[in-house]
This record gives C-alpha cells, structure tokens and sequence, in this order.
C-alpha cells in the first residue's frame, strides 16, 4: 500500500514541482483538478478526461448527499466505482455548496441545517457527517468542513468566521477515519487580513494535516486583491506538505498562483464555460457563437492536439452552438479541459528548467496578442 505523500521535486522562485502519492495514484503539481461535482465531469466520459492528462477529479459533499446519497453511493461500491474513475478524487467538504445553493440556512456552532435546493428535504450538515459522508464516497482526498467565509468581510466578521472554521477543523481531524494513502486537508481561512490568515494557519499546523487549501479566496475580491494576499499567507502553511487553492480559476489566475506557491488547482471555468460556447486558447479566449465564425475553416487552437482542434473546423464548432448541438458542449469542454492539462504541464516544465518567469512573460504576450 502507499503512504500519503508529498515530495517537492524543484522550484523556482516561489513555484514548486511535485509529486503527490495516494492510494489511487500519483499527481504531478502543479494540477489542475477537473469538477466533477455529481459524479461526472459535465458532457464527458471519464476516460476521456484521462485522455487530457488529468490524474485527479473533484466532487462535492454537497451534491452527491443529495442525489443519490451518499449511503447510495457506498453500497454500490463507493464513488471510484460509481462514476468509473480510478485516480484520485478530492471531495468539497460542502460547506461553501450550501451556502451558494441551499435554501433557508441556519448556522450555529454545530453545523448548518438547510434545506435541499432539490426537493425542499432538511438536512444537517456537521463536521462530524461531512467527514462520514465523504468516508462513504471514498475520496481521495477529504476536505475539513468550514465556512467560506464572505467577500468583503469585516476584520471581526473574518475573525469569528475563521475561527468557527479552525474548531470545525479540528471536529473534522477527531472524526476522519485515517486509511493509508488517504489524506484530510485542513482549510486556510481569514479573508484579506494578514493577522487572521497567519492565526489559522498557526491552528491548521497544530492539527498537523498532510495538506492545505487556502480558502475564501475567489469570492469576488478579483484577481489583484487575491494575488496581493496569496504574496503572504501561501507561505504561512508547512513548505513540505501540497497547498490547494479552491476554485481557482482561469488561466492568467493560475500562472499567478503557481508563481505564488500554490500547488493544485479546481474550477468549474473550463466546463461551465465549454457549455457556453467560450473557449480558452494559446492565443487568448473567444466565443464561438460569434458570427465571424462561420466561414473560418481553421482549427480552434493550432497548438492543441485535443479532438476539436484536430478534427473539426471553427465553422463547424460555431455550427453546432447555433444549432444548439450537444456535440458543441462536448468538443468544447474537451479542448478547454485539454488546454488547462496542458497549460499546466507547461508550467511544471518551465519551473523544472528555472524559466517560469521567461514563461509567464511569453504566456500573456500571446494571451494579448489579438488576432484569433
Ligand atoms: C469559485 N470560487 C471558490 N470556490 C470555493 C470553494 C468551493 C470549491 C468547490 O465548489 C465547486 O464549484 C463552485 C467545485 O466543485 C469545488 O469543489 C471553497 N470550498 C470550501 N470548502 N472552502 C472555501 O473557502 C472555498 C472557497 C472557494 N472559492
């Protein structure tokens, strides 16, 4: 069997390679993790996601206990088996979900109680239950149940909500089962303020966890107020164990955030905007409903190898989203998941020859290059 592991293989400035060893597999850092949220990376098969380079797959807590359950989900052999994808998995712990979906929230020391967004059904969602329900899912990954605290927030509003969040760490450490090769990563929080973050991570280090996320970021304080506060509190979590940012983000969030020290990565970006016809490229990002489309028989992407770009023409792509085509969703998701897989390969090539720097200058050279 495998120990959970982190092994820092280079850096460069702030940005690090590595590798991640689990249960189910290894992770190259910095990854990029694909959401999956109700076991299924939205209009693709999972093989197919493998196909893009993606060695790690998120769900969510608050989805899956939901619909179908996360009882469900254990008896018909754990969430692995259910949506056929035997890499690792790193669940949400749902604290943010039911806060952005659910309806008539209470919160109180305990937990939340809410009621499904679904159906009207109560539920109580704990520390104690979030780490029996992704127990049951058989993550990965398990993420410590917290509250993402609001953008903006006040500095006591930030305290109280961070320090909530540091108990339930704790309630969440007592109550995950440990398996070997498995891992509980405890979640940053106190907003924008230095003080806050370095008094959360002070209480994430004593709980001494094999990894972090930084969390309450990606809230709507925009990309300068994230990078200005990642410059401080990324280095406030252990330098020897994998640091996630939640949520995050697009492209020039995540050539940002890998020269800040972030290690891994997830965000409903590339498939939520694949649906809507934005694509990401090498050249910037463009819209395929966009009638200039229509008669341009040229690849999506020329520097992508992913299906779309390969096989298809823009015109063709532009017709499918006019014709309200679902082969439009999937060829897009396909090449903005392959594009992320490969913006990160690229970027843990340059960190291992020392030119991360001379990669982020050539990257939004060619993002603002115009003409795509
Ligand atoms: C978008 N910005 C953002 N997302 C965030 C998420 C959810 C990511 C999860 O939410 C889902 O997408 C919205 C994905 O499936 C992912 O698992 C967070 N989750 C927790 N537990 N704590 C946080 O402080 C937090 C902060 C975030 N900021």
């Amino acid at each position: 069997m495998t120990e959970f592991r982190y092994e820092l293989l280079a850096q460069d400035g702030k940005a690090r390679l590595g590798r991640i060893y689990t249960a189910h597999g290894v992770i190259d850092t910095p990854t990029f993790m694909p959401v999956g949220t109700a076991a299924t990376v939205k209009a693709m098969l999972p093989e197919n996601v493998a196909d893009t380079g993606a060695q790690i797959l998120l769900g969510n807590t608050y989805h899956l206990m939901l619909r179908p359950g996360a009882e469900r989900i254990a008896r018909l052999g754990g969430l692995h088996k259910f949506m056929n994808w035997d890499k690792p998995i790193l669940t949400d712990s749902g604290g943010y979900q039911v806060m952005s979906l659910a309806k008539l929230r209470k919160i109180t020391e305990d937990g939340v109680t809410f009621k499904s967004h679904i159906d009207g059904r109560k539920f109580n969602l704990t520390p104690e239950r979030s780490m029996e329900i992704q127990h049951l899912l058989g993550s990965t990954i398990t993420m410590a149940f917290d509250e993402c605290t609001p953008f903006p927030a006040t500095e006591q509003q930030a305290r109280e909500s961070m320090q909530m969040s540091m108990r339930w760490a704790k309630r969440s450490r007592d109550a995950f089962v440990n398996r070997e090769g498995y891992a509980l990563y405890g979640i940053q929080q106190g907003s924008v303020f230095e003080n806050l973050r370095r008094e959360s991570s002070e209480k994430l280090t004593e709980l001494d966890l094999p990894g972090h996320s930084v969390g309450g970021l990606a809230v709507g304080e925009g990309q300068q107020i994230m990078f200005d506060t990642l410059d401080f509190c990324v280095d406030m979590l252990p330098a020897n164990k994998p640091r996630y940012l939640m949520g995050v983000g697009k492209p020039s969030d995540l050539v940002g955030a890998v020269m800040r020290g972030i290690d891994q990565f997830d965000c409903v970006l590339p498939t939520r905007s694949g649906r809507n016809a934005q694509a990401f490229t090498h050249r910037g990002t463009l819209n395929l409903k966009n009638g200039r489309h229509r008669d341009d028989d040229r690849p999506l992407d020329d520097q992508c190898g992913c299906p779309a770009c390969t096989k298809y023409s823009r015109a063709y792509l532009h017709h499918l989203i006019k014709a309200g085509e679902m082969l439009g969703s999937v060829l897009l998701t396909w090449h903005n998941l392959a594009y992320y897989q490969d913006l990160m390969r690229d970027m843990r090539s340059a960190i291992s020859e020392g030119r991360m720097d001379a990669f982020a200058r050539d990257f939004h050279a060619a993002q603002e290059g115009g003409d795509i």
